[in-house]
């Protein structure tokens, strides 16, 4: 996604012309007290999915503004996109953290979410999830993001950044990484960032 996108303020894109649709994604994680090879520490579960276009992204999708909120909308889409474990929490104002619009065509402003879920109540999501109603359509599967760095220097996040990435999927997940402390301050620029594709 070469098109340059601009970061607004929710009161800005709720601003923007009728010609701008509108699409709320949001981050589930949860704490995860797991090691892997019974030394690395997992720290926490963080959820995306692979889409039906090959691309990996968070759950949610396109809200109408004019029927509901963008929570109403983005909880909605949780719904069709996760399955019936969705209905155990709901995403609020207060999750919110980003909007993003692409300059080009489409012109689709891009609100991001971040809720932070119990062990159980995400681990819920990932048991209903391929009873979900796009299961196998849309939503080809949840993954889990690996939050740490291999021996090798590549394998673990760095590998898993190299994978292709819906519209602004990449820098959201980044950001929230950092800014909600998921991982260590200095981990993130610690990686040297594939070029996006
Ligand atoms: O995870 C994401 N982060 C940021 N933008 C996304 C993400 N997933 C999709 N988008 C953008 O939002 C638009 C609608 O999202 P999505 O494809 O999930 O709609 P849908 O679930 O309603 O079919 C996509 O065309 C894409 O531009
Ligand atoms: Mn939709
Ligand atoms: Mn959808
Ligand atoms: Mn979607």
């Amino acid at each position: 996604m070469a098109a340059p996108v601009s970061r607004l303020t929710l009161s800005e894109s709720l601003a923007l012309g009728p010609e701008w649709r509108h699409a709320c994604h949001a981050m589930l994680y949860a704490p995860e007290p797991g090691k892997l090879f019974g030394r690395i520490p997992l720290r926490y579960a963080v959820l995306m999915q692979m889409r039906f276009d090959g691309r990996l992204g968070f759950p949610g999708g396109f809200v109408d503004v004019h029927k509901g909120s963008l929570e109403d909308g983005l909880n909605r889409e949780l719904a069709e996109e996760l399955g019936d474990a969705a209905s155990g929490f709901r995403v609020e104002r207060s999750d919110y953290r980003s909007s993003h619009a692409a300059a080009s065509a489409p012109r689709v402003v891009a609100h991001f979410y971040a809720k932070l879920l119990a062990r159980e109540q995400l681990l819920a999501v990932e048991r209903a999830a391929p009873h979900a109603r796009d299961h196998g359509l849309e939503v080809l599967g949840l993954v889990r993001v690996p939050l740490y760095t291999l021996r090798d220097g590549v394998g673990g996040l760095p590998a898993f950044l190299d994978n292709v990435f819906i519209g602004t999927a990449r820098d959201q997940l980044l950001e929230a990484l950092q800014d909600l402390k998921i991982v260590d301050s200095n981990y993130i620029s610690g990686i040297k960032l594939p070029a996006r594709r």
